[in-house]
Formats: C-alpha cells, sequence, structure tokens
C-alpha cells in the first residue's frame, strides 16, 4: 500500500487551527487485523500546538494508530475529526495541511531526488523552496542522485524534506529518526522545533528514543493495551510521577499499601514503587511504622516509558 497520502491538486492556503482547540479528535476507533485486535475503542484528542511523542513497545500499534489517524489504513469502528471535520476518507484540500513521514520509504526508486522535489512540489501551494534548498544541502542529499540508490537513512531525511517542505499543520511521523545518524537527528529535532515555534503548528511522532522527546519537550502519549492511557505534558509526568524506594533487612513478603501506586517491583530487600503524586508524610508515617528506610527519586522518561508501557 503506498505510504503517500492522497492529495488533490488544488493548494489552498488553508487557516492553521487555533492553539488549543484539537487538531485531531478520535472517538471509540477500533482496528483489528484477522482475529488480533490492535486497537481497542481509542478516545483521543491532539490539541492544536503541541508536539505529541507517541510511546508504546514494539507491537503496541504505534504505526496502525498514525494510519488509521491519516486514512491509510481502514478502520474497523469509531470516528476520527480532521482539523474539525470527520475523516470519512483521506484525500481532499485537507491533505495539504498534512505531512506525513512513514516507517520506510520506498517510493518512486527510479527518481533522482530534485525531479521527485520538484514533482511533489508542484501539488502544494505552500512549499518551501528556500528550506528544501537549505535541508538538501545540511543533510548532504545530493539532488542528482537516484531514490533507490540513497542509504536507508537518506530516504529517511529525503521523507522529512518531503512532509516538512510543504509547512503542514499537522506533521505526522512514525519513527522518523530510526535509521538517522547522531548529528542528522539532532538537526531533525531542531527543524522539527523550528517548525512548531510557529503558531498552531502541531507534531505527532512516535519513537522509542525518548531522548528526543526530552528535547522536544513533548506531550507523551502512552499505547498500551489498545488504548491511548494518557497525554501528558512531560515537565508535569516529572512532577507527579516519582519512584519510592522503602527498604527493610526482612525484605517483603507484600507490596506496602499506598495511595497512587501505579507499579510496583520486590527486589530482595527493597519495596521498589513508582507512585503518583507521593504524599511525603504518609510515606515517612508508613516508613516508621514498618521499619524501612524510605528513599523517593525521580525516574527518567526512559525509567518512566520501561515501567508503564
Ligand atoms: N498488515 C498487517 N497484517 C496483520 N497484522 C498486522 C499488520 N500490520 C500490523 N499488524 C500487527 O498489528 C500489531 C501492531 O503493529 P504496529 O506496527 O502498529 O506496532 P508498532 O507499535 O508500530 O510497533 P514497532 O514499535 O515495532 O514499530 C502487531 O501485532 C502487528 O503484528
Amino acid at each position: 500500500m503506498p505510504a503517500e497520502l492522497p492529495i488533490a491538486i488544488a493548494a489552498p492556503n488553508a487557516a492553521p487551527a487555533l492553539d488549543g482547540m484539537p487538531v485531531l479528535r478520535v472517538d471509540a476507533l477500533s482496528k483489528s487485523f484477522e482475529k488480533r485486535q490492535v486497537l481497542q475503542a481509542i478516545d483521543w484528542s491532539v490539541p492544536a500546538g503541541r508536539v505529541i511523542g507517541l510511546l508504546g513497545r514494539n507491537g503496541a500499534g504505534k504505526t496502525t494508530l498514525l494510519r488509521c489517524l491519516l486514512g491509510l489504513s481502514p478502520i474497523d469502528s469509531g470516528q476520527i475529526e480532521l482539523f474539525g471535520e470527520p475523516m470519512i476518507e483521506p484525500g481532499g484540500e485537507r491533505m495539504h495541511r498534512v505531512g506525513f513521514v512513514p516507517q520506510s520509504f520506498d517510493l518512486f526508486p527510479w527518481m533522482k531526488v530534485r525531479a521527485y522535489l520538484d514533482f511533489t512540489a508542484a501539488f502544494y501551494a505552500r512549499w518551501d523552496h528556500a528550506l528544501t534548498a537549505r535541508l538538501l544541502d545540511s543533510w548532504q542529499l545530493d539532488p542528482r542522485q537516484k531514490i533507490g540508490q540513497l542509504s536507508q537513512g537518506q530516504r529517511q531525511k529525503l521523507a522529512i524534506v518531503r512532509a516538512i517542505a510543504p509547512q503542514p499543520d499537522l506533521l505526522v511521523l512514525d519513527e522518523p529518526v530510526a535509521s538517522l545518524d547522531p548529528q542528522a537527528r539532532r538537526a531533525f529535532m531542531a527543524e522539527l522545533l523550528e517548525l512548531t515555534r510557529r503558531p498552531g503548528k502541531t507534531v505527532i511522532f512516535s519513537t522509542h528514543i525518548t531522548a528526543d522527546l526530552e528535547r522536544a519537550d513533548a506531550d507523551i502519549a502512552l499505547l498500551r493495551d489498545g488504548r491511548i492511557q494518557f497525554t501528558r505534558p512531560l515537565a508535569e509526568l516529572r512532577e507527579c510521577m516519582h519512584r519510592v524506594i522503602l527498604s527493610r533487612a526482612e525484605g517483603w513478603l507484600e507490596v506496602p499499601p499506598i495511595a497512587g501506586m501505579l507499579k510496583a517491583n520486590i527486589k530482595g530487600h527493597e519495596a521498589q514503587l513508582l507512585v503518583e503524586h507521593p504524599d511525603i508524610e504518609n510515606l515517612q508515617a508508613l516508613a516508621v511504622q514498618l521499619n524501612a528506610s524510605l528513599r523517593i527519586e525521580t525516574p527518567t522518561l526512559e525509567d518512566l516509558f520501561v515501567e508503564l508501557a
């Protein structure tokens, strides 16, 4: 199935969505492949003007969700609203406002980079030629090379240029940095941040690289068990999620009861608990009562992901 978004030739200068309004709304979206249900009645709302990092373990359904959102994969049931209008079928003028970087880009192997970009630019009124030239140069993409001869990472860079150049209001990227070297990853994140500095621009990208999400100060959306478990700003997650460690010589037969506990691990003498909004005074009292020492740590995003995903 082609990974390109279907677009119409008429190219509008569409008004950007307003900051804070949902750019995308999903109600009870379900999707299965044969008997395997991948997305289970997902409800999700994505406000305009944010960078959303979509996290989930391998096979959680990130690619499936992103493709469904853009009409590239049929859904079993539910509703999708894009820019405030129901997404009944893909295509049309709305798609000029959407950029998509698929997980792998293997289209038009016979075309040269320059010809491909010129051909694509013709469909868009807002195509940024200066940006294209700058990115080709700084990302060392040879415009005369055939796409089929590009390395995986070079193809990914080309897919990113192609998605960013039309100045989309919504940019959706499926593991965009998976094949990029560290320099290119940083440069890409810088471009992404630049793009989202403009009002009303929204980015949704799936990734396993939590450091990139930290750099982008993204909102984190966690996909698990076929549902979006939460979408929360990274700073808020940092502030409210803590690791509480209770340690005592005799160890633990059962997990100590603590309000807000999301996950518990017993490791030898230690009970390691992931707790939302821990109440420090209560914890100190509990530690005395249980004859345990108390430590409270702030987990990294990667630790959080390992615990929650
Ligand atoms: N075309 C397909 N036919 C059958 N099953 C599929 C198809 N595409 C995806 N799946 C299944 O759907 C589930 C979710 O896959 P998906 O690629 O969406 O996960 P993901 O979260 O993007 O994974 P990863 O992090 O590994 O890229 C997996 O169990 C996968 O095997």
